[in-house]
């Protein structure tokens, strides 16, 4: 069946459906990654976006029982060049095309996605419509009438309702509540493999709600949407660094963070979201490729130190493509967050040392 995509600006591609048919709307974003396309639909963070894969063959390893990183696919729409027509891989449980289709995922295949990659490259991030029953004109409107993602408050739309716990391994060290903006599976597994027993809380969790749950430390997940919007999680974050209590971020986390120091974030202009991006961890001088996948990033100073309410506050990590902010750290306070994927699911495992900063962070 054909399908149709429009751009916010008009820019239209031809292709087939992929997955389920029907509309979709939400935000084009390209992403690099030449794996992990599962980890990537599942990712809470994706949320009202329409992931754009700029490796043109997706789908050669099916899907599996064990790389979801939540519950569901969240992807609002997927759009691929040339998706697998046999997928074979040991661990494969059925192809990829089924499993959108069978979670109401609308896709488009068969288009040239180099040549849409670089209109958002050149033009930015922008809202996109894909529909096998509409026309160009009525497609077209449709996606205008859509909110962009700026302003866009997504969190209560993927935080969990209930609070639940991922036992530590091998002897228990630690106790941390997790609060779920968008939480990804592996982040509670690679605390659990130091010895730490995570309580993932809802994200309207209190500070009474931490203390109730024994935390020695508290985490921020990553999570959908502007973090302009996420006043409550700021509002919890200044309680924790009053109270003194030792604090790690990722992604949305970095972003709370540095709004709760003082800082402002802004929207990039078509984000950073693949897994081969080098960040200069400005505490080491190393470098590491990272996994990525963010559109708003933390206005701080890039050279010396800020004063914050909460003391001396430096930039810790840099990405050496663009210079963007990719992590903060309190030097008065057991605080600290990065805007990257250190839990690297999918992704190079450059950056697993920073669940060992934050344990030996919660033992000192
Ligand atoms: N992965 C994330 O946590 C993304 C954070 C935020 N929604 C952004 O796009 O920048």
């Amino acid at each position: 069946m054909t399908a149709l995509l429009v751009l916010e600006d008009g820019r239209t591609f031809t292709g087939e459906t992929y997955g389920a048919s029907g509309e979709t709307f939400g935000e084009a974003v390209f992403n690099t990654g030449m794996t992990g396309y599962q980890e990537t639909l599942t990712d809470p963070s994706y949320h009202r976006q329409v992931v754009v894969m700029t490796a043109p063959h997706i789908g050669n390893t099916g899907v599996n029982g064990e790389d979801d990183e939540s519950g569901r696919i969240w992807v609002a729409g997927y759009v691929v060049r040339d998706p697998a027509r046999s997928p074979s891989n040991w661990r494969s449980t059925g192809g990829l095309a089924e499993r959108l289709a069978d979670e109401g995922i609308v896709g488009i295949s068969g288009i040239d996605t180099r040549a849409l990659t670089r209109h958002l490259r050149e033009r930015g991030a922008m809202r996109v419509g894909i529909s096998t029953t509409l026309g160009r004109e009525d497609l077209l409107a449709r996606v205008l009438e859509q909110p962009p993602m700026e302003g866009s408050d997504l969190v209560g739309e993927v935080t969990t309702t209930e609070p639940y716990t991922v036992a530590a391994e091998g002897g228990h060290r630690f106790t941390v509540a997790a609060i779920d903006l968008g939480i990804k599976r592996n982040t509670p597994r690679r605390l659990a493999a130091r010895g730490v027993t995570t309580h993932v809380l809802p994200a309207t969790a209190t500070i009474d709600d931490i203390s109730a749950s024994g935390a020695d430390a508290v985490f921020l997940s990553n999570g959908p949407g502007d973090p302009a919007t996420a006043d409550r999680a700021v509002a919890l974050t200044r309680q924790v660094l009053e109270r003194g209590i030792p604090l790690f971020g990722i992604c949305f986390g970095n972003q709370i963070l540095g709004r709760a120091l003082g800082f402002g974030t802004y929207k990039l202009k078509y984000g950073h979201h693949g897994i081969n991006s080098p960040v200069l961890d400005r505490v080491t001088g190393k470098v590491e490729v990272t996994a990525h996948n963010h559109g708003f990033a933390v206005d701080a100073p890039l050279d010396g130190r800020a004063d914050t309410p909460y003391g001396a506050v430096e930039v810790s990590h840099v990405c050496l493509n663009d210079n963007v902010v990719e992590g903060v750290r309190c030097l008065e306070k057991k605080a600290f967050s990065v805007q990257y994927h250190p839990e690297a699911a999918a992704g190079p495992h450059d950056a697993d040392y920073l669940f060992n900063r934050f344990v030996e962070v919660i033992g000192a």
